[in-house]
C-alpha cells in the first residue's frame, strides 16, 4: 500500500517527510543522530509528533496540530491511529521473540491474537517459516537460534501478520557479517512487492534492497531519489562517503569547475549545467593518482595528507575530504606522512559532474 508521512517532533529538531509508493522498498540513511529511529518511530506509532500527517493507503494514521497550528496550545491534537491498528509491522536489530514460545507458535501468534484456530495458524506460520527458509526451526526456542536464525524467524513473524507496510530498521546491524549475506538474499525475495521502509547504514543493503533512499541529516532530508542515482551521484559528503566516492563541489565554468578554493579543474558533465551553476563532482578514488610536485594536467588538486591507511592491496591516501588509493610501492616513493602537500590529479574521463 502507499505511504506518505510528513512529521515534525520539536524536541528532537526532527522534521521529516517520507513518501512510499505501493510496492516499493525505501531505504534511509543518515549519520548517527540524523532521525532515522525517530522517523521509525513515528510511523509505527510508538512517537507522537508535534505536528504532522501519515496516510497508509487510503487510510489517515494521524493528523496532528502542533503549537501554534490550528489547534493551538497543546501539541499533537489530531486523529491517532494507536501502533496495533496501523497495519504497519516493525523489524527491531534484535529478533525480540517470545523466550517461552517455539519458532512456530512466534510466528503463529499474531493470526492466534486474531482469532484463528490453532491449527489454521499453525499451517499460516508454515507456510511463512519455508519462505524464509526456516522450517526446520519450527519446533526450537529462541535460547536455540544463532542471531541470524532468529532474525529470520523475526521476518517470518512480521510478515505473517501481512502488514500494509513493514518497517526494519537494521535488521542486519545485530549479525555476524557472514550469515548477513543470507538473511539480505531472504530479505530481498521476501520485499518484492511489499511497501517496506529500512534503516541501514549499509550501502549494499540499500543498493540490493532499495528502489529509493532517502538521506536525513540533523532531522532533516537532505537528498532523496533512485538507489543508483543517490549514491553513484551523491549530494552530499555523507552519501559521498557511503559509497567512498571523491565529492568536490564548485561552480560550472566551461568545460570545467570551479572549486570553492579556486582551483579549476575539468570534468565530465553527464548533465547540461549552465556557467555559473553549482555543481558536484564525483570520482573514485582508484582514479585519482598523487604526486609530490604539481602536475601539468589540467585536472588537480592539492592537498595536505591527513591520512595515510593501508587497504589491502592499496594504500588510501587522505586530505581531508579528498582521497586517493594508491599502491603501497607508490605510497614509499612519495614518503607519504601525515601534514605532507601532495597533488590528487585524475583525468577528466574519470570524473562524473552534475548539477547540485
Ligand atoms: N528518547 C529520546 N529523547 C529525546 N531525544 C532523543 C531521543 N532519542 C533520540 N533523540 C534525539 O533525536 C535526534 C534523532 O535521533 P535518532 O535516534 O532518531 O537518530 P538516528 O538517525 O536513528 O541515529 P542512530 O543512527 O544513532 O540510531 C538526535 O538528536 C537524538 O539525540
Amino acid at each position: 500500500m502507499s505511504f506518505e508521512l510528513h512529521a515534525r517532533v520539536a524536541e528532537r529538531d526532527v522534521s521529516v517527510a517520507l513518501e512510499v509508493a505501493e510496492g516499493e522498498t525505501v531505504a534511509v540513511l543518515g549519520p548517527n543522530g540524523s532521525g532515522k529511529s525517530t522517523l521509525l518511530a513515528v510511523a509505527a506509532g510508538l512517537l507522537r509528533p508535534d505536528s504532522g500527517r501519515a496516510r497508509l493507503g487510503d487510510r489517515v494514521l494521524f493528523d496532528l496540530q502542533g503549537r501554534g497550528g490550528a489547534a493551538g496550545g497543546r501539541p499533537g491534537r489530531g486523529p491517532w491511529v494507536p501502533p496495533h491498528a496501523r497495519g504497519i509491522a516493525l523489524l527491531a536489530q534484535e529478533a525480540l521473540l517470545f523466550p517461552h514460545l517455539t519458532v512456530l507458535d512466534n510466528v503463529a501468534f499474531g493470526a492466534r491474537a486474531r482469532g484463528r484456530s490453532r491449527a489454521e495458524a499453525a499451517t499460516h506460520a508454515r507456510s511463512w517459516l519455508e519462505r524464509v527458509d526456516a522450517i526446520e526451526l519450527a519446533d526450537r526456542r529462541p535460547a536455540e537460534l544463532s542471531g541470524g536464525q532468529a532474525q529470520r524467524i523475526a521476518v517470518a513473524r512480521a510478515l505473517a501478520a501481512d502488514p500494509a507496510l513493514l518497517l526494519l530498521d537494521e535488521p542486519m546491524a545485530a549479525l555476524d557479517v557472514s550469515v548477513a549475506p543470507a538473511l539480505r538474499r531472504t530479505l530481498r525475495a521476501v520485499l518484492a512487492g511489499r511497501s517496506a521502509v529500512i534503516v541501514t547504514h549499509d550501502v549494499l543493503d540499500a543498493f540490493t534492497l532499495a528502489d529509493r533512499v532517502v538521506v536525513l541529516d540533523a532531522g532533516r532530508v537532505v537528498d532523496s531519489g533512485p538507489t543508483a542515482a543517490v549514491l553513484e551521484r551523491p549530494r552530499t559528503a555523507f552519501a559521498a562517503g557511503l559509497t567512498g566516492v571523491n565529492l568536490i563541489t564548485g561552480t560550472a565554468h566551461r568545460d570545467g569547475v570551479r572549486t570553492a578554493e579556486g582551483q579549476f579543474v575539468d570534468v565530465r558533465f553527464v548533465e547540461r549545467v549552465v556557467d555559473g551553476a553549482a555543481v558536484a563532482v564525483a570520482v573514485r578514488p582508484a582514479a585519482v593518482a598523487l604526486s609530490a610536485v604539481e602536475p601539468r594536467t589540467s585536472s588537480r588538486l592539492p592537498g595536505r595528507v591527513t591520512d595515510v591507511e593501508p587497504r589491502g592491496d592499496v594504500v588510501r591516501v587522505r586530505a581531508g575530504a579528498l582521497a586517493a588509493d594508491v599502491t603501497p610501492r607508490r605510497a614509499a616513493e612519495l614518503d607519504l606522512a601525515p601534514g605532507a602537500t601532495v597533488w590528487f590529479s585524475f583525468a577528466a574521463d574519470d570524473t562524473t559532474a552534475y548539477p547540485l
